[in-house]
């Protein structure tokens, strides 16, 4: 029997090393402060870090290059990946779709890189049932009153979406802290306080997977 769990064990660790570092998923409400900790962290360790490619079916632009700066693919396509159960996550905005897809974060882990998701709640729900097996980060403000302060301090906002946004945030605080959901909950109340918490678990994290033969640079 031992025998058996060991080989188990010795097969899931190089089909591991095989992937690469697992992916990190960040998760959150609007305005909690996700991309200013990625920021931070990316400033910090400018080589461990990347971001997928998505897939879009808007026009390139001019300088886009196709799979640099997204996959660009017709409407067609898209559905039949879609079918095809190839997206983490997928959106609509002005009229084109957009999605992350299960091959983008491998093609990042394949770079010796930690593949940077910041999802939301669907996104999450979508990639607990694949095999990526991320290690889950959710961020949240400390209370709805501090996200509401700060999402109207950036600007960004107009009255409409500053309500969705908040309404949102409710939901999400409430799945971000249901057990079971995700490995740290990092109270964004201060900066730099927060930034060692969410920094610490996460090289604490790449640090043991570097013990079990995973290559990265840390
Ligand atoms: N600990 C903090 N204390 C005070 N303000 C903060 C803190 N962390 C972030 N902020 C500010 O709050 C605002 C929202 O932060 P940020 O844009 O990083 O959030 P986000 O979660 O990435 O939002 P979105 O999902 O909308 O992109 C920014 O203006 C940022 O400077």
């Amino acid at each position: 029997m031992l025998t058996v769990m060991a080989i188990v064990a010795r097969a899931f660790i190089s089909y591991s090393a095989k992937r690469g570092p697992r992916p990190l998923v960040i998760c959150g409400p609007s305005g909690s402060g996700k991309s200013t900790l990625l920021k931070r962290l990316f400033a910090e360790y400018p080589e461990t870090f990347g971001f997928s490619v998505s897939h879009t079916t808007r026009k390139p632009r001019a300088g886009e290059q196709n799979g640099v700066h997204y996959h660009f693919v017709s409407a067609e396509q898209m559905s039949t990946l879609i079918g095809n159960d190839e997206f983490i996550e997928t959106a609509t905005f002005s009229g084109n779709q957009y999605g992350t897809s299960k091959q983008a974060v491998y093609d990042v882990q394949a770079q010796g890189k930690v593949c940077v998701l910041d999802i939301e709640i669907q996104g999450v729900e979508q990639i607990k049932k694949s095999h990526l097996d991320p290690v889950y980060i959710f961020n949240m403000p400390p209370t709805v009153e501090d996200l509401e302060k700060r999402l109207k301090k950036r600007g960004t906002e107009t009255e409409e979406t500053l309500a969705k946004r908040l309404e949102a945030a409710g939901r999400e605080m409430a799945y971000g802290q249901a057990p079971g959901n995700f490995d740290i909950i990092v109270v964004n109340d201060d900066l730099d306080r927060a930034y060692e918490e969410f920094r610490n678990f996460i090289v604490t994290s790449i640090q043991k997977q570097i013990s079990e033969g995973i290559n990265v640079k840390l």
